[in-house]
């Protein structure tokens, strides 16, 4: 059995860390939906994040950047309450991590991992489902009611793979099933979306048909927060209002899109010469000559 200081300092989310919540999950007072304070995290005798402090209020769409190893996908972990910081406080929908169950957290905040793992035979449509009960598989004994079945459709519908719906999720090309996983994060209705490097492994064609979707999810719920993890300023959603810039587990920068990704900013977090440059509501990237 582990010791308490083993308990104490591991990272990983204690599931039934407080009493249940009696206030509502959703911007605090100020619209803030994320606060991150002075977060520190340790694993294994290495800091993975360093001081780290974000805030993000209702309605804005987040994009966290930063090289290989930068400690990108650990920030969402604790934003997505997966993991407690080491030091420094992580509050999420106005509960703070540490003083909310964790499970009940989880379930108003929609987080797309492209790691999603689906077993065994699961249509499109069940695994959108899954979203509702907040599992991996399909229930046992649990029916979605006429409204849920509808809810789940128009979502597809707005991502465009609503025909697709029966397919089955091992015949899925990358495309649909990253669509079919942000489809099954929003049928909670969260207040909040996580999506983690969303567009690994799409060709063009998907990955432009990807971020339409991801702005059509934007305006379709002005209230929405999201924070979009990746390493490519060309997937970025025109919708995009806000980025933060991480290295070494430190932040680099952080505040209105245009005002971080510059070409002086992010060539320094990437420790590389990379010239920015705006196609339209795009952004590029390319080696600084
Ligand atoms: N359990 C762990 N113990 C020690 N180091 C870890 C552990 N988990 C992650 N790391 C290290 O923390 C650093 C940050 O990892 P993280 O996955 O957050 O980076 P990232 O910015 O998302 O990277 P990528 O862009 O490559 O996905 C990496 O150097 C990784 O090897």
């Amino acid at each position: 059995m582990p010791d308490a200081r083993t308990i104490a300092a591991s990272p990983e989310a204690a599931p039934t860390a407080a009493p249940a919540a009696s206030v509502p999950f959703g911007p605090d007072r100020n619209g803030i939906v994320i606060d991150i304070d002075a977060v520190d995290l340790e694993r294994n005798g290495s800091t993975l994040l360093d001081g780290v402090s974000a805030t993000v209020r209702a309605g804005e769409h987040w994009t966290l950047l930063g090289p290989n190893g930068a400690g990108k996908s650990t920030l969402l972990s604790i934003v997505g309450a997966h993991v407690h910081p080491t030091r420094g406080t992580a509050t999420m929908l106005n509960h703070r991590m540490g003083r909310v169950d964790v499970f009940e957290l989880r379930r108003h905040i929609g987080h797309v991992d492209p790691r999603h793992p689906v077993r065994g035979r699961m249509t499109m449509l069940d695994v959108v489902l899954t979203g509702i009960t907040g599992t991996v598989l399909m229930k046992p004994r649990w029916e979605p009611t006429d409204e849920e079945l509808e809810r789940a459709h128009a979502q597809l519908s707005v991502l465009h793979v609503d025909g697709r719906a029966d397919a089955d999720w091992s015949v899925l090309s990358q495309g649909e099933r990253g669509r079919t996983l942000i489809a099954r994060a929003l049928m909670p209705d969260p207040e909040l979306l996580l999506l983690d490097e969303p567009a690994t492994g799409l060709d063009v064609a998907a990955r432009e048909q990807l971020i339409a979707s991801i702005d059509a999810v934007h305006k379709a719920r002005p209230d929405l927060s999201s924070v979009l993890v990746t390493h490519h300023l060309e997937e970025l959603p025109p919708s995009t209002t806000h980025a933060m810039l991480i290295g070494h587990g430190r932040i680099m920068a952080t505040g209105p899109v245009d005002d971080v990704l510059t070409t002086e900013r992010v060539s320094r977090a990437f420790e590389f010469p990379i010239e920015i440059g705006r196609n339209g509501s795009r952004w590029t990237a390319t080696a600084a000559r």
